[in-house]
This record gives structure tokens, sequence and C-alpha cells, in this order.
């Protein structure tokens, strides 16, 4: 149904004054109105789903409470509107407290307040709607083989893990460099469970200062603290119903972890300066870029917290472990930016593909990223080359540092390096790194020998 229109069922019994509400109410074309004179006949009805309910509170059958709490126990999200006679605060409130819509009296302005009524429920409608869909685009924007690129066998292990958290609750704990995509996974499991249809709220611990990170939470009440101007809901009872993503665990404070581990055993929270329980029903996943046994080693990191928390243990692997999937991720890349801004689809040359084989991402598929999009900005003919593709220098200092090499083996590598850069001239390269001739060639020997 488009959010325009209206099923209304009306229920009165008045004759003259169910003319007049058929009236008003079908002023709008795009309202299909169906009027009842008793309860019962209205209650049989509700199988049609109506999407509004007005209803008269004096009736012939049955008072209008009974009618309200059996249509809100077959019907709980369709909103009723009481028409009432008379103008009673009592009454309202006790109707307000059953979860009742609106109460509108007889009055001369009932046309207008009726209209403003359905005008409201529309706008609701229409933006529960649009939650709706956007909550679908993204659950199949998130099916694990769609958002997650990746053949190798290393990811191929992930996905096998994955799929183990379709069906169940457990606790996730993701492991992984940065800019592994370990935020991306958290979102595939979230869409790909039960609670797709409920909030993912996603927390940096890293990006809030430890002062305001338990009130980030947890939550505060109004005046708890200096600064507690207006209350809070935390993050836990934001997520409710749904996942909470814990990013970078590991920079948690020791004090708070103490207090996460509470509301974690107890799943339950109250906000700072409050006393109402709330209880709560949330997925969590959290992940971190730190060996999180270190920091417990440390005392950084509560060994219980630890243990609480660790549930299904996902690492992903960084990028130079993944084979070929650089170039699967380079084209979906590729792909996702000139989608997005309306270019002609990419190609890679061979040599682009092996330069991007050849390279070690120590920023993983986020430095990809950033990579492919400058190629696709700077390449001409629609075709990426290995000119288009640069690394940065930091970048090939970080890479080079990250290899396990010993110090020869180092050395070897920025002798060849150099030697590259001054086209195999040996008094050049021995004057840039301020060695002798000689050491550069007998370099040069062992290289030869070892390769
Ligand atoms: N397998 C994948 N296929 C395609 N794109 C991916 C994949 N994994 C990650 N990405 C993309 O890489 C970028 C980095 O991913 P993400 O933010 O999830 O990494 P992260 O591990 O959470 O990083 P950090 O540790 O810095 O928070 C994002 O733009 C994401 O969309």
């Amino acid at each position: 149904m488009n959010p325009s229109e209206l099923k209304i069922f009306a229920l009165e019994d008045n004759a003259v004054f169910s003319k007049m509400l058929h009236y008003i109410l079908s002023m709008d074309d795009e309202h299909e109105v169906k009027m009842f004179v008793n309860g019962r006949d209205l209650l049989y009805a509700l199988d049609e789903n109506p999407s509004v309910i007005t209803v008269d509170y004096s009736l012939p059958d049955m008072t209008g409470e009974e009618v309200i709490l059996k249509i809100k126990a077959k019907l709980p999200q369709v909103p009723i509107i009481v028409i009432s006679g008379q103008n009673d605060i009592q009454t309202a409130v006790s109707l307000f407290k059953l979860g009742v819509y609106d109460y509108i009296t007889k009055e001369e302005d009932i046309r207008e307040r009726l209209l403003n009524a359905l005008n409201k429920i529309k706008t609701k409608q229409s933006l529960e709607e649009e939650v709706q869909t956007l909550r679908q685009e993204l659950s199949n924007k998130y099916e694990f083989d769609k958002s997650i690129i990746g053949n190798s066998t290393p990811m191929k292990k992930v996905f096998q893990m994955l799929h183990k958290t379709k069906n169940n609750n457990i606790t996730v704990s993701i492991t992984g460099e940065t800019g592994t995509g370990k935020e991306v996974i958290a979102k595939a499991i979230h869409y790909n469970s039960n609670r797709k249809n409920k909030p993912f709220v996603a927390v940096n611990i890293a990006a809030i200062p430890t002062s305001l990170l338990e009130s980030e939470l947890f939550g505060h009440e109004k005046g708890s603290f200096t600064g507690a101007i207006a209350k809070r809901v935390g993050k836990f009872e934001e997520a409710n119903g749904g996942t909470i993503f814990l990013d970078e665990i590991g920079e948690m404070d020791i004090n708070l972890q103490a207090k996460l581990l509470r509301v974690i055993q107890e799943r339950e929270v109250v906000r700072i300066g409050g006393n109402k329980i709330q209880k709560l029903d949330v997925r969590i996943i959290t992940a971190t870029h730190r060996d999180l046994s270190l920091r417990m080693n440390e005392k950084l990191f509560r060994e219980d917290l630890y243990y609480r928390l660790l549930g299904l243990p996902i690492h992903l692997p960084p990028l130079r472990e993944r084979e070929n999937d650089v170039i699967l991720i380079a084209k979906f890349l590729a792909d996702q930016f000139t989608t997005t801004n309306g270019m002609k689809k990419l190609t890679f040359t061979k040599e682009a593909k092996e330069k991007l084989l050849n390279y070690h991402f120590p920023g993983n598929i986020r430095e990809l990223k950033a990579i492919v999009e400058l190629s696709a900005v700077m390449c001409d003919n629609d075709i990426i080359s290995d000119t288009d593709i640069q690394f940065s220098s930091s970048q090939n200092v970080n890479s080079l540092l990250n290899k396990d090499l010993t110090l020869k083996e180092y050395t070897f590598e920025i002798i060849r390096s150099f030697m590259d850069r001054y086209h195999d001239n040996v008094a050049t390269v021995a004057k840039k790194l301020d060695i002798g001739k000689v050491t550069i060639y007998r370099y040069l020997k062992e290289m030869d020998t070892n390769s």
C-alpha cells in the first residue's frame, strides 16, 4: 500500500454522526473507508488489515475499552483514534495508557483534528516503510558473499565461521589488522541474523574519551553529573533487540571494563544517576587489532571479560595473505567507484595486477581502496595500467618494515630498491647510501648467489 493510502475502519453507532464521519474520512481520494455500527462486526473484519481504526467510545454491544483491548491484541501496531461524546481528561489518560493513538471529542473542530491525526499517521507510516526498505537494502548489501569479497583459502575459513553465527546469538570477537574489514564483517553478521530488522549500533571505543565512554555506553539521567543537561539513552539501550559492535575493545579503560562485565553478565543496564533497571537483549560483537592475550598478561585487559567476550573468535587475515583476493577486491572497489561516480567500467592490465599482487598493503583493504580510487581517476581510456597505481612512500617504508626479514635481507631490499631507482648506477647508489662501491658490489654478488 502506498503510504498516502489509508484503509480506515470507523466504528460509530449514531447514524447521523456516522454519515458525517464517513464524509470527513472520505474527503481524501486515497482513503478507503469502511463503517461499522457495532464492535462485534468490526472485530470480525480485522483480518482485512485496516491501517487506522476510529472507535466511538460509547457503543451498544460492548464498552469502548473492551473493543480497544481486542483490537490491540490482534493488531498491536494499528493506530486507534477514539472519538468520544465528552471531553473527559481521566478517560483520555487511561486510553493513552492502553496505547490509543489519539483522543478526539465530537466538537466543532473535529474535521480538522481528525485530518491532522490521519496526516501524522501517514507520515509515521511512510517513515516506518522507509526504515524497513533501507534495512532490507542494507541486509541485501551485507549478504556474506556480496559484501565480503574473497575466494582465498584463509577467507574460505572466515566464511565458514560466519555461517556458524547465523541462527544463534553467540558473542563474536573479531581480530585483524587495521583495514582488514572487521566492521564489514560485524555488519554482515548482524544483517544475516534474525536481528536484522533491529538496530546495529557501532561504538568505536578508541574514538571516545574515557571520561565520556561510560555515559555513551550506558546512558545517564539528567543532572547525574556536571554537564548532564539532558537525559541520554546509552548505546546498549539503543541496540536493544539488535546488535552492539564494540570496535577497538582492547582500548577500554580497565575500570570501565568492570562495569561492562557487569552489564554483560546481568544482561541489564542502569543509566548513570538513575535507578530504573533496563533489561537487555543485545548481541555483542567486539573487534580489536591488538592481541588481547598480551594485554591480559600486562594486566591491561581483565581476564574474566576476555573470556566473556571471546565467544566465536573470527580472525581476519591481512590482505597480503589473501592470495588472488587482492585482484578480486580491487575490481570490486573499482566497480563500486565507477558506479557511484557514473563512470565507465574499468579494467586492469596484467602489469597493474602484478604490481598490486607484489605490494604488501600495510593498510590492508582500506589502503587498497584509496589506491584503486586514485588509479581510477588517473587512468586513461578506461584501462588501469601499472603506472596509474601509486603507493605512497611512507606506505612503502611501512610495507618494507612489516615484512619479517633479517637485517641482511633488509639490506638486500634497500640495495635492490636503490639500484632500481638509480638505473643500476653503482656509483650513485654508493654515494646516496654513503657506503663504498666495493660493499655494494659485494652485496650484489651475494644477492645474486642467494636468488
Ligand atoms: N572483503 C572485502 N571486500 C570488499 N571491501 C572490503 C572488504 N573488507 C573490507 N572492505 C572495505 O575496506 C574498508 C575498511 O574496512 P573496515 O572499516 O571494516 O576495516 P576495519 O578492520 O574495521 O578497520 P579498523 O581496524 O581501522 O577499524 C571499508 O571501506 C570496507 O568497505
